[in-house]
């Protein structure tokens, strides 16, 4: 009997130590689940913000390398997932961002200029959320577009996405479909207008097909500058890394090197004949939703091309002399949000490198090249750059 009691102690014991055992190893499991739910959320969230708050560090800005490649046939239509509303994407109250906050922090004191907080008055009980672009820099690359947005970006009443997208003419962004895109997507209000930039959408059928289907009243922002000049912006593009001596001759971007012969379909030339690009364009969307700039009046009067791009947007102008610093040492105008206190934040160091001098006959060719398509396009837009040599 007394054997009996011992050996039901005993399992009683081990029974009872098991349970405890268990119990910890439950709640050790339970913990871990819930901090690492925590940390992926906090990671989402920060994400978010940084996305949201615009990470306006001009320096830190990421190029996408080779922006100028162009894409003139239609690519094989993918199915891309389009069944849903913008409503399915609002997130929950734990999940929605005050898209001013960040911005709050980095305010100075003497505001002299005027400030989102101050002057950006979000709809009642509006909801932040992810929105697609209602307007979009199609292009053309080495035109501006980094500037422009960067300008455009100041403005409270527009939210951007920094990098750029490549969404429709990169086929493995395409094929992630409108989910990924919007995804991408800084939050915004609902009088807010979202943007983004990816300067190769101009020369790409698939981008403006669907634009044109999936947002037809999606403001169209196109730079265009000398096509001359922009060839050698776009060989200092690829090779201002290297050595002067290191560095290829220019004509690698106009030259068939074998043959030694000019080569208008030489990617470099082709995306200057503007006119051949944004005809399609200008047939597929109303004239009234599409804004040309030259880079030109952007780099010496930027004041002038954002006043006329807050009309063109429908957005109140806010935008002033003040938000513009010439820097003398660039040649370039650096851009402040708040105060003329503000340490006014530049192009990163990919933009204005000095252009080295076009081989005189090579110049000449390509002006001689351009200047009938340049008549075109003047044509097009009924407007005229003075492209000619200075
Ligand atoms: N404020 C200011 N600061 C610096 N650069 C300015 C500015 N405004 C216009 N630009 C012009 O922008 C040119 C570069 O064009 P993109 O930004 O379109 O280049 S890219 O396609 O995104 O790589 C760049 O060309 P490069 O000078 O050849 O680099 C400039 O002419």
């Amino acid at each position: 009997m007394i054997a009996f009691i011992k050996l039901l102690r005993r399992t009683i014991n081990s029974f009872l130590t098991s349970l405890v055992f268990f119990a910890i190893l439950a709640v050790a499991v339970l913990m871990w689940g819930i901090s690492t739910h925590m940390s992926v959320r906090n990671i989402g969230k920060l994400n978010a913000m940084k996305r949201s708050s615009g990470n306006d560090d001009a320096n830190s800005y990421i190029e996408t390398p080779s922006t100028t490649e162009m894409e003139t046939s239609l690519p094989v239509r993918k199915e891309v997932d389009n069944s849903f509303t913008h409503s399915q994407f609002v997130p929950d109250k734990s999940e929605q961002q005050d898209i001013n906050a960040p911005e709050e922090k980095t305010q100075n004191k003497g505001l002299n200029l005027r400030s989102r907080q101050e002057y950006f008055i979000p709809p009642p009980d509006d909801v932040p959320v992810r929105r697609f672009p209602q307007a979009v820099i199609i292009g053309f690359g080495k035109c501006g577009t980094r500037a422009m947005l960067t300008f455009l970006s100041l403005h409270p009443y527009i939210v951007i996405h920094h990098e750029e997208v490549h969404f429709y003419t990169d086929d493995k962004l395409y094929a992630k479909g409108y989910k990924w895109y919007l995804n991408q997507m800084p939050f915004s209000y609902s009088n807010q207008v979202t943007m983004e930039k990816s300067p190769d959408y101009v020369c790409s059928n698939r981008a403006r097909q669907e634009i044109a289907e999936h947002f037809p009243d999606c403001k169209l922002i196109v730079l265009v500058r000398n096509p001359v000049v922009r060839i050698v912006s776009a060989f200092l593009q690829r090779f201002r890394f290297k050595e002067t001596t290191q560095r290829p001759p220019m004509n690698v971007m106009y030259m068939n090197t074998k043959t030694n012969e000019f080569n208008p379909n030489a990617s470099a030339v082709d995306v200057g004949i503007f006119h051949k690009h944004l005809s399609p364009w200008l047939r597929t969307f109303s004239r009234d939703n599409i804004l040309v700039v030259s880079d030109e009046d952007l780099t010496t009067d930027p004041l002038s091309v954002l006043k006329r791009a807050e009309k063109f947007l429908n957005i109140p102008p806010m935008l002033n002399e003040d938000n513009f610093y010439y820097n003398e040492t660039s040649g370039f105008y650096c851009c402040r949000r708040y105060s003329t206190d503000e340490q006014p934040r530049c192009m990163n160091i990919n933009k204005g490198w000095k252009h080295p001098e076009l081989p005189a006959d090579d110049e000449k060719m390509l002006y001689d090249f351009y200047r009938p398509h340049n008549k075109k396009l003047f044509k097009l837009l009924n407007e005229t750059y003075n492209w000619e040599k200075t």
